[in-house]
């Protein structure tokens, strides 16, 4: 793609997302410019993905179209501060904060600025991520389709109202967290049977890339009832998940990301 690409901030998200597009060929590595407070990590940075660093945001900013702004929430409105002045109405902002709103980031920038609000996760990393999309409607038709297209050689990317990014953010944002939290305790669970360690991630890890796959096309409620036996196995385990609240954990883990997500808006709305 004929782009320059830049990210304030070089930290998890920012090395999962340059690692595809440099390691997928999407962009050459003199294509992107990333800054970070950390010299210890732009070092890292250059040396793994050969891409040009900056230890100041200004550098990033004044060399690139697309700007990821990839901070922690609470870090964005100094960052936002210190680039309003050289940020330019051509270029196009993709802020991926959690709990952060367009019209938050256009009281530091400007609304006559291109503003994109994404939720993107992990799983960016290895080209499986999900990514929520929605822009400040600034972006022409044609700059809409550049930016998701750069998104989706990532994973999906799927168009959602901005009023729902705090239910994004707990429901695909921070639940591959949770989904490691089940892989790390089903493996437990298979060595306490007597399973090697890495034989027992190799069974836990495939069975959940399967299931997944298959719950992707079918209703997950017919998929577990095909698998569970009467008077069989599987039941067995079923009913000890229900006795233990599996079920109610997991909704209840969803409400509580939402609930941060929603307090983090809260803060930031008052600032
Ligand atoms: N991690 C995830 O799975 C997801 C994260 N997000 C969002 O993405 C954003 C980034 O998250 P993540 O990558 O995990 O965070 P990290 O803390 O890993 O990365 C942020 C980086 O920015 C650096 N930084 C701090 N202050 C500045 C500054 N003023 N200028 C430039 N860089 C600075 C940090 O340095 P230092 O650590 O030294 O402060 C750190 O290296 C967050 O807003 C988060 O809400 C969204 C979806 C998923
Ligand atoms: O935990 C967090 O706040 C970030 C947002 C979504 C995933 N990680």
């Amino acid at each position: 793609m004929n782009l320059r690409v830049g990210f304030i901030g070089g930290g998890n998200m920012a090395e999962a997302f340059i690692g595809t597009f440099i390691n997928g060929q999407i962009l050459l590595p003199s294509q992107v410019i990333v800054s970070d407070v950390s010299e210890e990590r732009i070092r890292y940075l250059s040396e793994k993905f050969g891409v040009k660093v900056s230890l100041k945001n200004i550098d990033v900013v004044t060399n690139c179209d697309v700007l990821f702004l990839a901070v922690k929430p609470q870090v964005l409105p100094s960052v936002l501060r210190e680039i309003s002045p050289v940020v330019s109405p051509a270029q196009i902002l993709v802020s991926m904060a959690a709990g952060f709103p367009i019209r938050k980031i256009e009281e530091f920038v400007g609304d006559d600025k291109k503003v994109v609000r994404i939720m993107p996760n992990i799983l960016v990393k290895v080209g499986h991520g999900v990514t929520a999309y929605c822009d400040n409607l600034r972006l022409l038709d044609e700059e809409r389709r550049t930016v998701k297209e750069l998104l989706s050689q990532t994973g999906r990317v799927v168009d959602i109202d901005e009023k729902l990014f705090d239910a994004v953010t707990a429901v695909s944002g921070s639940s591959p967290a949770f989904f490691f939290v089940l892989i790390e305790a089903m493996c437990d669970g298979a060595v306490r049977l007597g399973l090697p360690r890495d034989k027992a991630k190799e069974l836990v890890v495939e069975t959940l890339i399967g299931s997944s796959i298959m719950a992707r096309e079918e209703n997950p409620s017919l998929l577990k009832d095909s698998v569970t036996s009467p008077a069989g196995t599987t039941i067995e385990g079923i009913a000890k998940l229900e006795e233990k609240g599996f079920r109610s954990s997991l909704i209840e883990a969803l409400k509580s990301s939402f609930e941060r997500s929603k307090e983090i808006s809260k803060l930031i709305e008052e600032l």
